[in-house]
């Protein structure tokens, strides 16, 4: 699998984002600068409007005011890779086809030696004929990292994809996770500060009724991080200590 050029992987640009549903305002003026080929770590406590805004970067659905553009002023529409919080396999399909899926909607040859590349990394080679009936939550899971990484996309937008996977496999798909994405930009909303700080190259909190985005935090060195790196450990509680101000403002 050939990754794009870093220099073909654009940044993401948001300015001035708001969204409100009805007199509620979700979030406000949000802006935010991803740099191309970086990995961002999004957080935020449930309900503050991690995955709304993912959604609208996606392309999937509307802000009610503000702007999301490529930082080369190319449409970011056909760029992007997006996997949402469900994992929206088709039961239908076997596993394999499912991950396969973009390129059958695309009308385009399916490349099912990538398939299966993948799905060995992701350890579901041997389940690549079963529906996903057969599968538990986390391997589900992993089927929509393994169709989402299959994608090849220079963006990569990624809401909670570990969620369902036990601490080990978990420690197993984040480090391929960074290992495939390297020189991607990507967006990840996680929950959990260990997962931002070991992938992220800068974290970002969204906080607060109506949210706003913090400050970006730097984690120093290069993802994905040792569990015992210095760096990981420090940011990890500076990330806290941020993560807690945010909530008691
Ligand atoms: N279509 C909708 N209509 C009305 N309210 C909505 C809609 N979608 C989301 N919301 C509300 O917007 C807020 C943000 O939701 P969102 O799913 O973005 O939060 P989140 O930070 O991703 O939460 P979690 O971490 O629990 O997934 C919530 O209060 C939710 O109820």
């Amino acid at each position: 699998m050939t990754p794009p050029a870093a220099a073909t992987c654009p940044g993401i640009i948001i300015e001035g984002l708001t969204l409100r549903f009805g007199e509620r305002t979700i979030f406000e003026g949000l802006n935010l600068e991803i740099t191309g080929g970086q990995f961002v770590a999004l957080l935020g406590t449930s309900g503050v409007g991690k995955s709304s805004l993912l959604k609208i970067v996606a392309g999937l659905s509307k802000p009610s005011a503000g702007t999301v553009r490529a930082s080369d002023g190319r449409p970011l529409q056909g760029r992007i890779a997006y996997m949402g919080q469900t994992d929206l396999l088709y039961p239908w399909l076997t596993v394999q086809q499912n991950v396969m899926l973009g390129t059958r909607l695309r009308g385009e040859k399916p490349d099912v030696e990538r398939a299966m590349h993948l799905l060995k990394r992701v350890g579901l080679a041997e389940r690549a004929k079963a529906l996903p009936m057969e599968l538990s939550g986390g391997m589900k899971q992993r089927t929509a990292i393994a169709r989402t990484l299959y994608e090849n996309r220079p963006i990569v937008l990624m809401d909670e994809p570990f969620s369902a996977l036990d601490t080990f496999t978990r420690a197993r798909i984040q480090e391929l996770a960074a290992e495939l994405l390297v020189d991607r930009t990507a967006l990840l909303i996680t929950h959990d500060p260990f997962e931002a700080c070991r992938l992220g190259h800068h974290l970002v909190a969204l906080a607060g009724h109506p949210a706003v985005l913090g400050a970006p935090i730097l984690v120093p060195g290069q993802p994905p991080r040792a569990p015992d790196d210095p760096h990981l450990l420090e940011t990890q509680g500076h990330l806290m200590r941020v993560l807690t101000e945010l909530e008691t403002e």
